[in-house]
């Protein structure tokens, strides 16, 4: 399988490539040629097989033969093998056509360790393989800062720093990126939102001196394995709900479009998806989108979903890409305007297209306090307020209610954002006894500006890596 840019002026890669490379060097994201296509038949076979196995059957086709299925099954053996639930994602029924997707019972309690296990293993295969080492970036806005950080500590193959909004992640989001001691993670604060520590990781990779110096990779959803193997949860859930004989609708909060868009590539695959419901807080910048065909930039408002505080929704590229038909001129012409001017059309051929492939609705903080509160006297269930974002969404997409089962995506277990479940519902929910001393462990970060220099050279001056002269 080869991958391309979405804007068309980068090498197509394979495999192996377009994982160590993260951002293509373009500027644009890697997508694959073709989507491989699973018969009915083959997706109704998925039913009763370990999770693993689904995502063998799911990363295959991507992989290539780079990397042989042995080795992606041993791999995708050991990333699930930890997880505290031996479904791994479990569906659990809140209501009568109403399902939750467990997305949070990976080490960090959010779904990004379960793209994130198995991308660290990859990783480390590939440059075990070439005798190679990366220094890795990322921007978080709270959830996969910490998987990446517990995904690598203590790989000897690589280094990683990770970004995040000073102030504006939970209290247990920062620790579990701060006090690990392990030489190559570090957590740097930056004074700045979700979507300048964005920014300065893609000006991190289009500034190519240093991204050659430092032999820089990505772990944020711009890399292309990321998104593959969270299309596995797809595939799996739909399959118990009884894909092939009927289709299934999916609620997913959403941020950098990451997940959704996991989602959609499953319904390009063959998996029969009725809806695909785009769930934001008050960062409503994809609502917006999906009524006025005009992707326009707001201020990020802080809200109890801080993952989700977020404008630039990076994933949207490659969406945007497949709805104008790969015109990777058009996606150029919009990304520069996005840069100038703050938006961009949307275009009227994609904008159709937007309209049938997703539903789309926006939860205030009210919005997701009574969600929470109403979903947990209906039927005992806590949902975390990213979650109940998409339960609140899932309740007004048009044609909701045809029978349909609706599954909402869980993507962080309440316990990570005590604060707010405080505030709302009056309890505190507890960690989990492996992380009881996460709230007194010491915490190391520097704080930035939000200024590229002041970050690349804290990155030069830390990576061992580049330390030793090994890149
Ligand atoms: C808990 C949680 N929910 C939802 C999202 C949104 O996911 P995505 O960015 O893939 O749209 C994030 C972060 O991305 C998150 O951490
Ligand atoms: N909500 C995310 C933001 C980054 O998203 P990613 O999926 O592109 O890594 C977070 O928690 O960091």
């Amino acid at each position: 399988m080869k991958y391309v840019s979405t804007r068309g002026q980068a090498p197509s890669l394979d495999f192996e490539d377009v994982l160590l490379a993260g951002l293509a060097r373009d500027g644009g994201l890697y997508v694959p040629e073709q989507w491989p296509q699973f018969s009915q038949e083959a997706i109704e076979a998925f039913a009763g097989m370990p999770f693993s196995d689904v995502a063998v059957e799911v990363l295959s086709p991507y992989v290539g033969e780079g990397i042989s299925r042995a080795d992606l099954a041993a791999m995708a053996r050991d990333a699930y093998g930890a997880f505290g639930h031996a479904a791994v994602t479990p569906l659990v029924q809140i209501d009568t056509n109403r399902f939750v997707l467990e997305l949070f019972h990976g080490p960090t309690l959010a779904f990004k360790d379960v793209a994130m296990q198995l991308l660290a293993r990859l990783m480390d295969h590939v440059l075990e393989k070439r005798d190679s080492r990366a220094t890795i970036i990322g921007a978080t806005s709270g959830d996969t800062g910490g998987a990446a950080i517990e995904a690598f500590r203590g790989s000897k193959n690589v280094d990683v720093f990770i970004l995040f909004p000073e102030g504006r992640v939970s209290d247990v989001q920062r620790r579990m990126m701060t006090t690990p001691r392990e030489a190559n993670v570090h957590a740097i604060a930056v004074r700045g939102t979700f979507d300048d520590a964005q920014a300065l990781v893609k000006a991190m990779f289009n500034h190519h001196a240093f991204r050659d110096r430092v032999q820089l990779s990505g772990v944020n959803s711009i890399n292309w394995a990321r998104i593959v193997a969270q299309v596995t949860y797809y595939f799996v859930a739909a399959v118990a709900l009884g894909a092939g004989r009927r289709p299934v609708s999916f609620a997913v909060p959403t941020g950098n479009f990451g997940d959704i868009f996991a989602g959609y590539v499953a319904k390009r695959m063959g998996l029969a998806i009725d809806r695909l419901v785009i769930a934001s807080n008050e960062n409503d910048i994809l609502p917006r989108t999906l009524e006025t065909g005009s992707y326009e930039m707001r201020g990020v408002t802080a809200t109890t979903s801080p993952s989700m505080d977020i404008q630039i929704s990076s994933n949207f590229e490659r969406y945007l890409f497949e709805a104008c038909g790969r015109q990777s001129d058009v996606v150029r012409a919009q990304m520069e305007s996005l840069k100038q001017s703050r938006r961009f059309d949307v275009g009227s051929r994609a904008f159709e297209t937007l309209k049938a492939d997703f539903a789309a609705a926006r939860a205030g903080e009210n919005e997701v306090a009574d969600t929470i509160r109403r979903v947990q006297a209906e039927s005992g269930y806590l949902l975390d307020p990213h979650t109940a974002c998409a339960v609140w969404a899932a309740d007004r997409a048009p044609e909701s209610n045809m029978g349909v089962p609706q599954v909402v995506l869980s993507t962080a277990h309440p316990a990570k954002f005590p604060d707010a479940m405080e505030q709302i519902t009056g309890m505190r929910p507890g960690l989990p006894d492996r992380l009881s001393t996460l709230l007194s462990d010491e915490e190391r970060y520097p704080v930035l500006d939000n200024d590229l220099s002041q970050v690349e050279a804290f990155i030069e001056q830390n990576a061992r890596a580049i330390r030793q002269g090994q890149v």
